[in-house]
């Protein structure tokens, strides 16, 4: 199957110049698997990307939080796929949680998103995830199944998706999803991809997992069968983010 590990960094709307170079150097200096063992890709909010890109050890990728639907022109505020592309950035982060809440993000919309980015040939890290309610109410499956489907009706090849199932009541609150039910997720998700795309995609996409991933968490996590890596927020603006990647090794003993 040959699913490299994957840990991505989501620095989300935080740093300055001068913050955000102290944690480059420390990933620089980080002695980490290679990039047969893992995938690393680091995103910064966007006024950073070109700076990041720059000072970053070139085993590390970089990535955009977000980009335009569709081609650019009058949208005022918006960055399109295609500027990413001009700029080589090879990722795109495409509908976090807090752009689906806070923004209103739909599905539909999330779906055109990915489509769009990757016609333009970017690679793209595509979120889903239930809330708390959502969980409580015994709807997770239907939410994250119904989010997947918004993108698997508009994508016909998934060589450049990786899918982040990042349950939203884990996101930034500390209370991590217990190895098991990640593992419940993303084997459900696998599943559903096997039922409603095919065996291949199923067998060959990453799923990682996202939400409160920390140094101490990340080995039993990414020992589960069908996690593929992690989308770490708050952790990957920290040392620790070295530790995370590291987990890769679970996979490769
Ligand atoms: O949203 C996340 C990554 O995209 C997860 O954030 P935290 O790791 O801070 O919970």
């Amino acid at each position: 199957m040959g699913r490299k590990f994957f840990v991505g960094g989501n620095w989300k709307c935080n740093g300055t110049t001068d913050q955000l170079k102290k944690i480059i150097t420390t990933l620089n200096e980080g002695d980490v698997p290679s990039q047969d063992i893992v995938e690393v890709v680091l995103s910064p909010p966007y006024v950073f990307l070109g700076m990041v890109k720059d000072l970053l050890r070139p085993d590390f990728h970089v990535a955009a939080q977000n980009c335009w639907v569709k081609k650019g022109g009058a949208f005022t505020g918006e960055i399109s796929a295609e500027m990413l592309a001009n700029v080589d950035i090879p990722w795109v982060i495409l509908g976090h949680s807090e752009r689906r809440a806070i923004l209103k993000e739909s599905n539909e919309f999330v779906g055109d998103k990915v489509a769009y980015a990757l016609s333009q040939g970017l690679k793209v890290i595509a979120c889903i995830g239930e809330t708390l309610e959502q969980r409580e109410s015994g709807t997770t499956m239907e939410v994250v199944a119904a989010q997947t489907k918004a993108i698997a009706e508009r994508v016909t090849n998934w060589d450049n998706v990786v899918l982040a199932y990042e349950p939203v009541w884990a996101i930034g609150t500390g209370k991590v999803a217990t190895p098991a039910q990640a593992q419940e997720v993303h084997c459900e998700l696998r599943e559903w991809l096997e039922a409603n795309v095919n065996s291949e995609v199923a067998a060959s996409t990453r799923i990682i997992y996202g939400g409160s991933v920390t140094a101490s968490n990340c080995q039993e996590l990414g020992g589960q069968k069908d996690v593929d890596g992690f989308l770490v927020g708050g952790a990957s603006l920290k040392p620790e983010f070295i530790d995370i990647i590291k987990a890769s090794l679970v996979k490769s003993a």
